[in-house]
């Protein structure tokens, strides 16, 4: 049974509001950072608020992403192929730190953990999802993410 006195992150964070503000912020200082500008050259307009629809769906919010934009399989296609590098990774990382501060989110340690747990997960995959040959063939359900620990490492295959 859920615990409904235990807010999701979505909740905590504070909707869809925040999450918009952080990935609005995020993805406007891309085009002036060196390492990520070239990665993200074409990315759409609605690229902001699809990432946050995404992030939210993960942490408890609204099925927006997937009802409206082809869930979780369609997230990963958007990596195949690219070849993202661990600095690309990295400076993703760095700065949606920076903003997540810049923009307010929550600081407690509980929040922290969690959401640096999620995006170093997602970040990781989304590498590894890009390289060339990577089988991104199998089943891909949306994650979800609470307030606990990612549960297991990585395994290949
Ligand atoms: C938790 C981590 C991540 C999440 C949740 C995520 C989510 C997404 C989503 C939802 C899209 C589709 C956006 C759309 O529909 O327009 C997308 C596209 C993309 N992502 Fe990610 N992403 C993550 C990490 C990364 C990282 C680390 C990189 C590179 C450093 C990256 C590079 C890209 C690129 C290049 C695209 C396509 C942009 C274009 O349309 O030109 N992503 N991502």
């Amino acid at each position: 049974m859920v615990d409904k006195s235990v807010p999701s992150l979505f909740e905590w964070m504070g909707g869809m509001p925040a999450l918009e503000r952080l990935f609005d912020t995020f993805y406007a200082r891309v085009p002036n950072d060196p390492i990520l500008a070239p990665v993200f050259a074409k990315m759409s307009p609605a690229h902001a608020k699809h990432v946050a629809a995404f992030v939210g769906e993960v942490f408890g919010g609204p099925r927006v992403y997937s009802e409206q934009f082809g869930g979780h399989p369609k997230m990963i296609l958007h990596h195949v192929g690219r070849a993202l590098t661990e600095e690309q990774r990295a400076q993703w990382m760095r700065l949606l730190l920076q903003c997540a501060d810049e923009i307010g989110a929550p600081s407690d340690p509980e929040f922290r953990s969690a959401f640096v747990a999620y995006i170093e997960w997602g970040t990781r995959l989304a590498v590894i999802n890009s390289q060339p040959g990577a089988d991104v063939s199998g089943e891909a359900p949306m994650p979800k993410w609470g307030w606990g620990e990612a549960k297991g490492p990585y395994i290949p295959g």
